[in-house]
């Protein structure tokens, strides 16, 4: 491995591929397709013993049947009670045929002897009807269950996937193992309790054939169930090859999925074209596929291998079992009827075993794959932020103490130590240069990431201390990053606060458009405000960035809240659209503003402007002080305004800084 990562990345600069060479397509595992860290643990799990599955095994059932409990009663006891009754029908139909057989196999005339079966044969043929029509019901009653199961798993998925604090998102590990959880962990639920019913079928068919078994001749018990050993020690080998092979491609599936995204999507379709990407993407796409089809095949030649050893011993088993019947038949220990009998019996009991075992196997390979969800949900739970805490009703003081923010399995804070304080009524903003740390201190304002060092607090209470929930309630953000919601025009803006309760006061969806100058945009759509704004639906249709830069801004006024964030809130738009937006930025009794913005003609107004570099707090003062001195600030602000003045420095001169 370690030969491997030290490789060069054949998309690093100077080194990229037109077409894949030999190298790429034969050579070795590329360095974003190495296995994760947090792989070791699952493939621990899924190199347990044949031992160890069984001992699992009665878990997996109580957990199925759980599941199945919590999404309907009603379907799961049916589901379970009718195939019972159906194995009972089972053994009622083989006892009736050994009654038939006895009689059609006794000394007399063969008219007398029919005569004497036809009791025993019309509750034959009895019990297999009854058996088909259970069966069927049963069959109907799993197949309800499925749904409901797929429904009900989804639901807790996305209930935790929308709960858990933005950081999660910015932890590796947590991404891929929701991508796991989704891909397969979720969709296997509804398949194991499907297993388990079958399970269930199995072993009340086996019990059945059993009796009928044990009352004809007990020593074929031992034998019938040495013959299946094999079977089902085959089907777990395949079972956890598979899922370590899965484990193994969960990496280069997401990369898969990623470059076909990128391929096969309108919205990167322009670029694309644009900048020629096609080889590059399908060279990429032809690299990851190469080393994930070897992987494939590995992983279907050792899982045939497995199959021929199991199958052949399975098959001696079953020539022994056949062995010793004829043996016990030509030693006089058991008479023909009964033979006869028993032969059914074995067949109906090796196929309820057949059934029990398949169901087994699926059960612990779809397991292993539910535990993925499992972990994810266990995962994400601990990923929620606290509930409860303390009430709060708006404030008046936001004070950062100190306050730094460092991401994940990175070396420097993002945020270093920043102290500010902003007042309700005020207007603050954030300036620096990129990567300065602006937009990471906005969030931590806006208490969507919390610090890692340092205290915020709201009216000097520890915003720790207070319900996230209720402090979210008064706080808006116009993301830089926002994206566009495939819903109307009307509920792009709605869903700012969607929740608004009727007696609320706050701007309608139409004075917050006026305010962001959406409102002229929206009028000329084909439907207004009931105009879908997606592309990819009948009737929808699309803005340009800016159009729906101004529906952003228009969402984030409309939630009317006490602290409003607004990160680049002007960066696509026009000067028109700008001034009236920042109109409405001014100074507000009610609120709170902190603006970012690289167009430092936009902050001249501000109360306060707090000057970022590397992440710390470099300056602070009003446009007028920070002009005063000499700083950062005013070298950025000089070097715009000079693009504004006659005699600005041309192209190529040379930038201070
Ligand atoms: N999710 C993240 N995970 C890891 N590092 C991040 C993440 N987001 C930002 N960073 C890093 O944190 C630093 C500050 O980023 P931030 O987005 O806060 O800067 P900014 O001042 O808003 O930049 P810009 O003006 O370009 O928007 C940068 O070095 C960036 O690479």
């Amino acid at each position: 491995m370690e030969s491997m990562a030290r490789q060069r990345h054949p998309s690093e600069p100077d080194d990229p591929p037109a077409e894949p060479t030999d190298d790429t397509v034969t050579g070795p595992v590329l360095p974003e397709l190495e296995d994760a860290a947090w792989m070791h643990h699952a493939t621990a799990f899924a190199h347990t013993s044949f031992r160890a599955v069984a001992r699992r095994l009665p878990r997996l059932v109580r957990d199925a049947v759980a599941l199945a409990w919590a999404t309907s009663r009603r379907d799961t006891v049916a589901s379970i009670g009718l195939n019972v009754a159906a194995g009972v029908m089972t053994t009622f139909g083989l006892l009736a045929t050994t009654s038939v057989l006895r009689e059609l196999f006794a000394a007399g005339p063969t008219p007398d002897r029919v005569r004497a079966a036809l009791p025993a044969l019309v509750l034959a043929a009895a019990a297999v009807s009854a058996r088909g029509g259970l069966m069927i019901a049963a069959g109907w009653a799993q197949a309800r269950l499925t749904p409901q199961i797929n429904y009900e798993v989804e639901l807790r998925l996305f209930e935790a996937t929308t709960a858990v604090d933005l950081a999660a998102f910015d932890d590796a590990g947590f991404a891929e193992e929701m991508d796991r959880a989704r891909e397969r962990g979720m969709a296997e639920a509804a398949y194991i309790v499907d297993h388990t019913v079958n399970l269930v079928t199995g072993v009340v068919g086996m019990a059945a054939t059993a009796v009928a078994v044990a009352v004809i001749q007990p020593i074929l018990l031992p034998c019938l169930l040495l013959a299946a050993v094999p079977e089902a020690v085959t089907a777990v080998r395949v079972a956890r090859r598979q899922y370590l092979a899965m484990l193994a491609r969960i990496t280069r599936r997401r990369r898969m999925w990623m470059l076909a995204h990128l391929m096969a999507n309108r919205r990167t379709a322009a670029e694309v074209r644009a900048y020629q990407m096609r080889g590059f993407l399908i060279a990429e796409y032809r690299r990851v596929m190469a080393v994930e089809t070897r992987a494939q095949l590995r992983l279907v030649r050792s899982q045939t291998g497995t199959r021929v050893a199991g199958a052949s011993v399975a098959g001696l088993a079953a020539f022994g079992v056949y062995a010793v019947l004829g043996a016990l038949l030509l030693g006089g220990l058991v008479a023909l009827a009964a033979a006869a009998t028993a032969l059914l019996a074995i067949q109906s009991a090796r196929t309820s075993l057949g059934v029990a075992v398949l169901a087994t196997n699926s059960l612990y390979e779809d397991a292993l794959y539910y535990q993925d969800y499992r972990d994810f949900l266990e995962r994400a739970r601990s990923r929620m932020p606290a509930t409860g805490g303390r009430a709060v009703d708006g404030f008046d003081v936001i004070e950062l103490d100190r306050v730094s923010l460092r991401y994940p399995d990175t070396e420097q804070p993002a945020v270093d130590e920043v102290s500010l304080t902003l007042r309700r009524g005020q207007v603050i903003a954030l300036v620096g240069e990129n990567g300065s740390g602006k937009t990471t201190l906005a969030k931590l304002i806006a208490g969507l990431y919390r610090p890692t060092g340092g205290v915020i607090r709201w009216d000097g209470v520890d915003t720790a201390d207070l319900d996230p929930r209720a402090v979210g309630e008064h706080v808006a953000v116009m993301t830089q990053d926002w994206w566009r919601f495939p819903f109307t025009a009307g509920q792009n803006i709605r869903i700012g606060r969607h929740d608004r309760a009727p007696g609320r006061s706050g701007p309608s969806v139409r004075e917050a458009a006026r305010a962001a100058a959406a409102d002229e945009v929206i009028d000329n759509l084909p439907y207004g405000y009931d105009t879908l704004l997606d592309r990819e639906f009948k009737n929808g249709h699309d803005l340009s960035g800016g159009q729906w830069q101004r529906l952003v801004a228009a969402r984030g006024l409309y939630r009317d809240a006490a602290l409003l964030i607004c990160d680049e809130p002007s960066a696509s738009l026009d000067a028109r659209a700008e001034h009236a937006l920042f109109q409405h930025l001014r100074r507000h009794p009610d609120r709170a503003v902190v603006l970012i913005t690289h167009r430092l003609a936009n902050v001249r107004h501000a109360d306060q402007i707090f000057v970022l570099d590397q992440g710390r707090l470099v300056q602070h003062g009003t446009h007028d002080e920070l002009m005063a001195a000499d700083g950062l600030y005013r070298e950025l602000f000089d070097l715009q305004a000079s693009g504004y003045l006659a005699g600005s420095p041309q192209a190529g001169d040379a930038v201070p800084r």
